[in-house]
C-alpha cells in the first residue's frame, strides 16, 4: 500500500533518502540509477518511474517527473512527504543563444516563469531561483569532470510549441503574446528553453526545500528545430554524470 497518492512509494521504500534526482523522462530513471551502488527499481505509476541507489553509502532516490509543471509539483510534493529535502533536476534542453552548442551542459540559476503551476505556490513577483548549494555542487561537479558549463537563466514554459515559439507545427500559428518572445529572451541573455525549472525552483524555494538543475543541450534553436538522434544519448549521459557527481559533493 502506497503512502502517497501518485508515486506508488512508501517511506520504507526510500530507505531514508533525503535527496532526489528528478529527470523528466521516465526511461532516464534507470539509466541514472545504473551509476549508483545497489540500484533497485521501486515503482512505475503514470509518468513517475522511481529507482533507489546508494552513493558513498548514502541513499538517493531517482524519480521521473514527466513533462511540465503540474506533474513536477506532484512529484516534489509527494517525495517531500516521504522525507526528501533536496531535488536535482537533470533534463534535456533547447539553447537559444547562438554560441551554445549541442552537447553543452547548462546549470540553471533561475527560471523565467512561463508556467502556470508555479503561480499556485507564490505570486509572479516571487523569483524562481535555484538553491545556492545545489547550483554550486552542480557547477563544481561539472568542473571536476572537465566540463565547462554555461551558468544562467532558463525560460521554463508550460508548452513545448507556442510557449517556446515554434513555428514548425501543423498550423504554424502562434498567439500574439508569444510572437517574438524567443528573440526577447535571447536579448535578455536567457540561455535556453525547458519546461520544469520554473515550477521546481518556485515551489522548492517557497516550501523551504532545495533545488538545482543541470541540462544537456540537444538542439540549438538558432540553427535547427529537430535534434540529431545520434547525439541525444551522449548529451544526456554527460548531464547524468554531472548530477551524480553533484550528489556526492552535496553529501560529502
Ligand atoms: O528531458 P526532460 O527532462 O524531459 O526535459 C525537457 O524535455 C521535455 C520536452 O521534450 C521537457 O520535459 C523539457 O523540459
Ligand atoms: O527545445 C527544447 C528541447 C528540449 N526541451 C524543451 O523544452 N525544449
Amino acid at each position: 500500500m502506497s503512502d502517497v497518492f501518485h508515486l506508488g512509494l512508501t517511506q520504507a521504500m526510500l530507505e531514508g533518502a533525503k535527496i532526489a534526482i528528478v529527470p523528466g523522462d521516465p526511461a532516464r530513471s534507470e539509466r541514472i540509477a545504473a551509476h549508483m551502488d545497489k540500484p533497485k527499481f521501486l515503482a512505475s505509476s503514470r509518468e513517475f518511474t522511481s529507482w533507489l541507489g546508494y552513493l558513498n553509502g548514502v541513499p538517493v532516490v531517482v524519480c521521473s517527473t514527466g513533462i511540465g509543471g503540474p506533474s513536477v509539483s506532484i512529484c516534489v510534493e509527494e517525495l517531500a512527504q516521504l522525507g526528501v529535502r533536496t531535488f536535482l533536476r537533470i533534463g534535456t534542453t533547447g539553447a537559444i543563444q547562438p554560441h551554445i552548442r549541442v552537447g553543452d551542459i547548462l546549470v540553471t540559476t533561475g527560471a523565467v516563469r512561463l508556467d502556470g503551476a508555479s503561480r499556485h505556490f507564490a505570486p509572479l513577483e516571487y523569483p524562481a531561483v535555484a538553491d545556492f548549494a545545489c547550483t554550486n555542487a552542480l557547477y563544481n561537479a561539472a568542473s571536476a569532470l572537465g566540463i565547462k558549463p554555461y551558468v544562467g537563466i532558463s525560460a521554463s514554459s508550460d508548452t513545448f510549441y507556442p510557449g517556446q515559439e515554434r513555428y514548425d507545427t501543423f498550423s504554424a500559428k502562434i498567439y500574439p503574446a508569444y510572437r517574438g518572445t524567443l528573440q526577447q529572451w535571447q536579448d535578455l541573455q536567457v540561455m535556453n528553453y525547458e519546461m520544469e525549472s520554473a515550477t521546481l525552483f518556485t515551489m522548492c524555494a517557497a516550501l523551504g526545500l532545495r533545488a538545482g538543475m543541470v541540462s544537456g543541450v540537444i538542439v540549438n534553436r538558432t540553427q535547427q528545430e529537430i535534434p540529431d538522434e545520434a547525439t541525444i544519448k551522449s548529451t544526456e549521459e554527460k548531464a547524468i554524470s554531472v548530477v551524480i557527481k553533484a550528489v556526492t559533493l552535496l553529501n560529502s
